[in-house]
């Protein structure tokens, strides 16, 4: 089928785990890491340009509109990449919190890649798009196929799991944006001293075991954002004190999610975490299936 305009959601990721085993020669850290989709999502819509321009907008205007952006990068390299003659409009509707350690800039990318793979008529698999995204961020492949994955090397190898246990996530950013490279940066890996269980998190997983879930949740990457940003930890506290079953910082934060499986809960500590913040979302995991194509 031929598009003339398509539009793509790009959904936010958590970390159920994140771990750091090593630094690497190339500056990059080597990770393990149990990612998953909820649906808070940005939309990408992409509208064919003949003249082979590539152009961007965003809902956000603090967002850039150049090569700096996710999405533009994704653009650039599917049409350098493979010669197409054709260019495209992106229009970036921004629903996921910059900066946030929700991977919003990695999954309008991979959004941006699966899109053009239509619009352009290029045929490519799903594993040739992530292999794409490596090179724009260690995030995008993983937002290329969305669902539930274990993430190792730089985050950029994938392995599908299967749906965790249906469950409700809360997200709460405070006003602050951290840095992802300096987060790392700050880290010490030899001095880690909180691993999380990765194999009992696999285990939760396969079992769609609740509460095995919660107790498996871990992220290396939380003391360093916490020590920079003490505001993080009082929104943990006040998820853990308004009845969370679950709570931890996603990626390099400064989100933090809570996990319930009861709706009456959900209600006490979002209106806990209303006073407190303005960034705050109820939203479902997505479980195991792939970013969905609207049109
Ligand atoms: C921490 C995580 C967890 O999911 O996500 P966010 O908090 O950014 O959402 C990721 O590891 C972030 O991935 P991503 O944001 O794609 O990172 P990249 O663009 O590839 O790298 C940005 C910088 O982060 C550092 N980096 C990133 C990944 C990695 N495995 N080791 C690193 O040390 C490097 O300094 C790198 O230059
Ligand atoms: N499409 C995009 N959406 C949001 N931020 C983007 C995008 N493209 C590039 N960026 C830049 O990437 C940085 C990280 O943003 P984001 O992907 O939202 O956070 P995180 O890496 O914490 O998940 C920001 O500083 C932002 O300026």
């Amino acid at each position: 089928m031929n598009y003339v305009r398509i539009s793509v959601k790009a959904p936010a990721k958590i970390n159920l785990t994140l771990d750091v085993l090593a630094k690497r020669p190339d500056g990059y850290h080597e990770v393990e890491m149990v990612m998953t989709t909820v649906d808070l999502a940005d939309r990408v819509d992409m509208t064919l340009r003949e003249d082979g321009e590539i152009t961007l907008d965003c809902s956000a205007s603090f967002v850039p509109d150049d090569i700096r952006n996710h999405a533009y990068k994704a653009a650039t390299l599917m049409k350098e990449k493979f010669q197409v003659r054709q260019g495209v409009h992106l229009y970036i509707d921004k629903q996921i919190p910059v900066a946030a350690g929700l991977a919003g800039g990695s999954s309008d990318a991979a959004a941006t890649l699966r899109g053009l793979n239509q619009l352009w008529n290029l045929g490519l698999t799903r594993d040739e798009l992530a292999k794409i995204g490596a090179e724009i961020g260690s995030d995008v492949p993983f937002c290329v196929y969305g669902g539930t994955a274990l993430a190792t090397g730089r985050g950029e190898q994938i392995a599908h799991l299967g749906a965790p246990a249906p469950c409700w996530v809360i997200l709460a950013k405070p006003p602050i944006g951290v840095s992802t490279p300096d987060v790392y940066g700050n880290l010490r890996v030899a001095q880690i001293d909180n691993h999380p269980d990765t194999k009992q998190m696999l285990q939760a997983i396969a079992t769609q075991d609740f509460s095995l879930m919660c107790q498996s949740l871990g992220n290396v990457l939380e003391n360093v954002t916490l020590s920079l940003h003490p505001q993080v930890r009082q929104i943990k506290d006040l998820m853990v004190a308004s009845g969370a079953d679950g709570v931890l910082m996603s990626g390099s934060g400064p989100t933090v999610f809570a996990l319930v499986q009861k709706e009456a809960k959900v209600h006490r500590i979002y209106n806990a975490l209303r006073g407190f913040v303005k960034d705050v979302f109820v939203v479902r995991m997505l479980g195991a299936k792939e970013g969905e194509i609207l049109a």
